[in-house]
């Protein structure tokens, strides 16, 4: 495994990074709970700025900095732009860590913590989208879209491949802005795509095909293909590839994109593991029709919307839209025109972690109240006892501070773990997660990059409600193909024993992205 020496990155020019030690700042909340490990909210204590500290997990690292925090601190170095989270510096923590009783904890042999100090987001998507009665209007959703495509050009015009483009890796702060963050599975990549990487990124849920059937020669496509899920859930309300594991995954993109052939993916039968996944029988594909005619939705996908989508949820790589020229798709040039984000409701603060904390009290309440219920049951002539529902009903915190824009519906369901790589956390679907639990995970601009984000003349039209579920609804979950087109598993396919981390079935997902899971990856 790559290592920097101990307690040393040697990653900076500049000569303030790393000198400074994390009592600079004032730890306010925990506000994510990475693979890495916790993200605070934190106040610098001379300026009084509201930063967040991502401390780096070390306690898994026995031959030295961790890689991934190696490879997101040099990345991030390098890139700066508007949508691409901005990492201020890195800050220590003086002495051993200690636990919350003060004892020492062992197991670090920098004797110290290692924390990346970024600038502060309110929230993240997807714990922007799981607050109660989110809906996210039409304009907002090609604000964040096109912020999102902004941002992707400019890394891989600078030849870098983000890897899990995902919604609680997509920043946003009250100013409407939105930022690509958490680049510990990035790297750089070069045009030639001569090299092998690994396939064992992205998490599963927005993992394209190409990865899945065992592809190491990959490119910008693979990160399109993640935006392309998140676009249509944006729209859809709601997560459109939920597997549970990697060939259920791939049975769930034939049956929604149909299955390749030489003719629609040229090469795609000399992928090493076509054979393992080939599918039984040939899908037609139906992009276009599960999402014109939907029973449960939010949006109707306008006409634009869907050829958008069909070119981000192309099969073949190479035929994949690029982010650049989703840019110029008709969608983000025909009314109604992408918000300014200076105009999106401000809301307060929500992060994927604490969406799931509050999901979880909830839940708890409901537990003790039904308890109580069920243990007054027999005393008939006792007064019902008050249902936590009524509670929940009172609170609202789904609602926007400012109330200049659209009504909100009420709505449950927050996810609270996530599911990443090959295994990890989730708030997607995990094996008996309650609906919720994430999959595992495993130049500039032309003209995009950093300018300010032009209204596109014809004023604004009345936005109807809708946006991204938040109904609590199916998350996670569904199973099988129901079309019988499941690939090839008799034939052991490479998700089996051999992959670290998975387990002998296909429904292990467990693990984290750090080097014991991924190996040497690259
Ligand atoms: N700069 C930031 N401002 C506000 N919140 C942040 C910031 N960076 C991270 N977070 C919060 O912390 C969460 C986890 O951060 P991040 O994804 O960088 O950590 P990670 O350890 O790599 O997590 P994961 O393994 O889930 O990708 C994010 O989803 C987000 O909610």
């Amino acid at each position: 495994m790559a290592a920097a020496g101990p307690g040393q990155l040697n990653l900076d020019e500049s000569p303030s990074w790393g000198s400074r030690g994390v009592d600079c700042f004032e730890k306010l909340e925990q506000i994510g709970e990475g693979t890495y490990g916790q993200v605070f909210m934190a106040k610098e204590t001379g300026t009084k700025e509201i930063v967040a500290l991502k401390k780096i997990r070390m306690d898994n690292e026995r031959e030295g900095f961790p890689i991934t925090a190696i490879r997101e601190i040099k990345i991030l170095k390098k890139l700066h732009h508007q949508n691409v989270i901005n990492l201020k510096e890195i800050v220590t923590s003086p002495g051993p860590e200690r636990d919350e009783q003060g004892k020492q904890i062992d197991g670090n042999k920098y004797k110290g913590g290692i924390y990346m100090v970024f600038e502060y987001m309110d929230h993240d998507l997807t714990g922007l989208s799981d607050r109660p009665g989110m809906r996210f209007t039409i304009p907002q959703i090609k604000c964040y879209m096109r912020q999102l495509l902004t941002g992707l050009h400019y890394c891989h015009i600078n030849q870098v491949l983000h890897r899990d483009i995902k919604g609680s890796n997509l920043l946003i702060d009250n100013h409407g802005i939105l930022k690509l963050a958490d680049f510990g599975l990035a790297r750089s990549f070069s045009n030639d795509h001569n090299a092998h990487l690994t396939n064992r990124v992205i998490t599963l849920w927005y993992r394209p095909p190409e990865l899945l059937l065992g592809s190491t020669q990959y490119g910008p496509a693979v990160d399109m293909w993640s935006v392309g899920c998140i676009f249509a859930e944006l729209l859809f309300g709601k997560p459109i590839l939920p597997g549970k594991n990697e060939p259920e995954q791939l049975t769930k993109i034939f049956e929604l994109c149909g299955t390749p052939d030489e003719l629609s993916w040229p090469g795609v039968t000399k992928m090493p593991w076509y054979n393992n996944f080939k599918p039984s029988r040939s899908i037609k594909r139906r992009v276009k029709e599960k999402f014109v005619s939907l029973p449960v939705c939010y949006y109707s996908f306008d006409r634009h919307a869907l050829d958008l989508l069909e070119r981000m949820l192309t099969l073949d790589p190479s035929q994949r839209i690029s982010a650049k020229d989703a840019l110029d798709a008709e969608y983000f040039w025909t009314d109604p025109p992408p918000a300014d984000p200076q105009t999106l409701p401000k809301y307060e603060s929500s992060h994927e972690f604490q969406t799931k904390k509050r999901r979880q009290q909830q839940r708890q309440a409901d537990e003790v109240a039904k308890r109580q219920k069920t243990q007054h049951q027999p005393h008939a002539r006792l007064p019902p006892i008050q249902q936590s529902g009524q509670l929940h009903s009172q609170i609202r915190p789904g609602q926007p501070m400012n109330t200049s824009h659209h009504s909100m519906a009420a709505g449950p369901s927050h996810n609270y773990g996530k599911p990443r790589g090959p295994g990890g956390p989730n708030r997607y679907p995990q094996g008996g997660n309650q609906g919720g639990g994430y999959p595992n995970r495993g130049g500039q601009g032309g003209g995009y990059s950093s300018g300010p984000y032009s209204q596109q003349g014809r004023g604004p039209p009345p936005y109807p409600g809708g946006g991204m579920g938040g109904t609590g609804g199916p998350r996670g979950g569904g199973s099988g193909s129901g079309y019988g087109v499941g690939p090839n598993y008799q034939q052991g396919g490479p998700y089996g024993a051999s992959g670290p981390g998975r387990g002998p079935n296909y429904s292990q997902q467990g693990g984290s992205r750090s080097q014991q899971q991924y190996g040497n990856w690259q």
